[in-house]
């Protein structure tokens, strides 16, 4: 700041007395020393003095705790920091601090549940690693469909079999009065359910069945070489008639037994049987000799 007071000066041509320009003084060295000491002074010096001196530590009071890789960590004798001494895990009595607290459980599944079911309890003691694991909402027959196990009392995939069937039924929903229950009444009723002039059993060559397919005025079938009369049984087929037309004019045994082997064919057309199914030579045969016969 000074030399630029004596630049304005110069420039206005005015001199500047020195002697009012405060001078900047460096500060007084301290009036203290520090005290050195080449060696501490031992106790029996420092007798009689007012001032306590530090005392220079001997050898054997330096206590430096020893530690060793091989020793226990887990100190049972001294305290730990955690809990706080006056807190409740200590008051609870444990000198352990860690031990205070829940201890972590072996695993995450809940430990097996007691069951009534003796089977299942020696199953679990027999396994050990399945944790009484227990599946809710899915019952028995269920967990068998879905794991392929065989449970007591269950047949193997029945439970996937009737599911199946019972997604993809094909069923229809038939008429009043169409019932399985109607066609059982109408089979004992007395009515001809047979439909041919004779009451006698024909036999029955495939051409000859051929002529009573699907647009004919009777529908015939042949199962396992029976030919049945099915016109009568149509609307009370649970499949619906397209579907037993499949069948009509021909040897429906394939067909039929893909489709439902189960069902008891031949008493539920028993009232429509008229005949049997045979080759054409042997009903050509047959026919020669009752020419014969007229003859
Ligand atoms: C040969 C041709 C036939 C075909 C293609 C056929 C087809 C079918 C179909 C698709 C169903 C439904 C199955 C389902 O529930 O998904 C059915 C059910 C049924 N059909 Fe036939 N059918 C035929 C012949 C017959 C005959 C001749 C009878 C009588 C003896 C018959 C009696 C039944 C019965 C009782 C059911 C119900 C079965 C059940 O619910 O377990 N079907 N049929």
């Amino acid at each position: 700041m000074w030399p630029f007071l004596n630049i304005l000066a110069e420039k206005s041509g005015k001199a500047v007395h020195h002697s009012r320009i405060p001078t900047l003084r460096s500060p007084p060295p301290p009036s203290f020393s520090l005290p050195v000491f080449d060696e501490l002074p031992h106790t029996s010096e420092s007798e009689g003095d007012t001032t306590p001196k530090a005392l220079k530590p001997s050898a054997s009071s330096l206590s430096v705790p020893k530690i060793s890789l091989d020793d226990e960590i887990d100190d049972d004798d001294a305290p730990s920091s955690f809990p706080a001494m006056n807190s409740a895990q200590r008051a609870a009595g444990s000198s352990n601090s860690l031990s205070a607290l829940p201890r972590r459980p072996q695993s995450m599944l809940p430990p097996p549940r007691p069951s009534r079911n003796p089977n299942a309890a020696a199953r679990a003691r027999a396994n050990p690693n399945s944790g009484g694991l227990q599946v809710r909402g899915v019952g028995a027959a269920g967990v068998a469909a879905t794991s392929g196990l065989t449970l007591p009392g269950t047949r193997p995939g029945a439970a996937s079999a009737r599911s199946n069937a019972r997604k993809s039924s094909r069923r229809i929903i038939l008429e009043p009065g169409h019932s399985p229950l109607d066609w059982a009444r109408l089979q004992r009723s007395g009515v001809d359910l047979r439909g041919v002039p004779f009451s006698h059993m024909i036999k029955v060559p495939p051409s000859l069945l051929a002529q009573h397919g699907r647009g004919a005025d009777q529908v015939w079938m042949a199962i396992e070489n029976k030919v049945y009369n099915v016109s009568a049984y149509m609307p009370f087929h649970p499949g619906g008639d397209k579907e037993l037309l499949r069948g009509a004019g021909r040897d429906a045994t394939k067909i039929f037994m893909d489709t439902h082997p189960w069902v008891n064919y031949g008493q539920m057309l028993d009232q429509c049987l008229i005949g049997i199914l045979v080759s054409e030579e042997e009903a050509a045969a047959e026919s020669e000799s009752q020419w014969e016969e007229m003859d």
